[in-house]
């Protein structure tokens, strides 16, 4: 199994842990999963099983063996939260994803999906960015040691399928938006942190609302029902040794995405920048060739 090996369908009464399933990802996950008929899932919360536990983790899969894993448990946050928790967005993410995957292996699961992003690619990857460009050049600064994080959880997939023949794979979802997102002010995404902010200055009748950075940067937003559509496709028809990308091949500016938020909230004020907050990578476009090749594009 050192590259692609035929891939067969998820058997519906198999017993699947989707690790992470009361986030925004997981959540969709979880829907997804229960439209398409899987019934046995197991899910556990944070407090029920910290997956930075070894010990907790390893006695989880000896009790309860699940078939399928689903790993969208992980430490997650904008730009802000990725450039000022480093050591919990590298320490947290390499324990979480390790533990997972070599308990899931040691305790005979069929299948694991690892997600990682988009933030993997070097900041200044040509574009779009194919899979082929993973580790050719410096990551941008704000989020490398997230992103080194997400590198080692494909390299451990990938080192698992040479060493043991096991059929763990990765997907690189780009940036999402949807139902269960994070609204913190500072630590969430660009789109929940602008939703929540035009919809409260709408509330309190302010002047104007802060956007950070200069507002050139450009995303790709995905539909995270999209993202988990691709998950149970990826499950269900995909063994390959290479990651594969995630994404809607669509993309704005932050500041076509700030007019956009503040036209649909109502907001009537002004719009200001703060360009003391940092701006990121300034593109990050996926090539998503290959999912489309495989048969996947996304619907919403
Ligand atoms: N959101 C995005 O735009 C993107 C996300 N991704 C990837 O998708 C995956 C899921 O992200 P997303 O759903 O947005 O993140 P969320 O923060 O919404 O959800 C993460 C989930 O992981 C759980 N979790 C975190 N730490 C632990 C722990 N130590 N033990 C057990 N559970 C834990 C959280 O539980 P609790 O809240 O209780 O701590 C939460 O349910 C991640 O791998 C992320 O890298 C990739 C690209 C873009
Ligand atoms: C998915 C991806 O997400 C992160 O990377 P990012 O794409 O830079 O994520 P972001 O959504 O936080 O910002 C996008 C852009 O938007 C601008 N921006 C404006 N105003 C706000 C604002 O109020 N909040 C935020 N967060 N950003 C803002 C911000 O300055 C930047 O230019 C990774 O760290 C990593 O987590 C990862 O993989």
């Amino acid at each position: 199994m050192a590259d692609t090996t035929a891939s067969s369908e998820m058997e519906k009464s198999g017993k699947i842990f989707v690790a992470g399933h009361r986030g925004l990802v997981g959540s969709a996950i979880v829907r997804k999963l229960q439209d398409h008929g899987f019934k046995n899932l197991v899910l556990r919360t944070h407090s029920e099983l910290d997956l930075t536990s070894q010990s907790d983790v390893e006695s989880f899969f000896a009790t309860e063996k699940p078939v399928y894993v689903i790993l969208a448990a992980a430490k997650v946050g904008g730009i802000h939260a990725n450039n000022t928790y480093p050591a919990d967005f590298i320490g947290v993410n390499l324990q979480i994803q390790t533990n997972v995957i070599h308990s899931a292996y040691t305790h005979g699961v069929k299948k694991l999906l690892f997600l990682g992003s988009s933030c993997i690619y070097p900041k200044f990857a040509p574009q779009p960015i194919p899979e082929s460009a993973l580790l050719t050049g410096p990551l941008e600064p704000t989020n490398e040691w997230y992103a080194i994080a997400k590198i080692a959880g494909i390299k451990m997939c990938q080192a698992y399928r040479i060493q043991h023949q096991w059929d763990a794979i990765s997907g690189m979802p780009t940036n999402l938006y949807g139902p269960n997102d994070n609204f913190h002010p500072e630590n969430s995404h660009v789109l929940p942190a602008l939703m929540r902010r035009f919809h409260e200055a709408k509330a309190n009748n302010a002047d104007e609302v802060v956007v950070w950075g200069s507002g050139s940067p450009l995303r790709e937003f995905l539909h995270v029902d999209d993202l988990a559509d691709a998950c149970v496709f990826l499950m269900d028809r995909y063994s390959g040794f290479e990651h594969v990308n995630v994404g809607s091949g669509v993309e704005v500016t932050i500041k076509e995405l700030a007019e956009l938020v503040k036209e649909v909230v109502g907001f009537k004020g002004k719009l200001v920048w703060d360009c003391t907050k940092p701006d990121g990578t300034p593109r990050k476009l996926m090539d998503n060739s290959k999912l489309a090749s495989l048969g996947w594009t996304p619907k919403i």
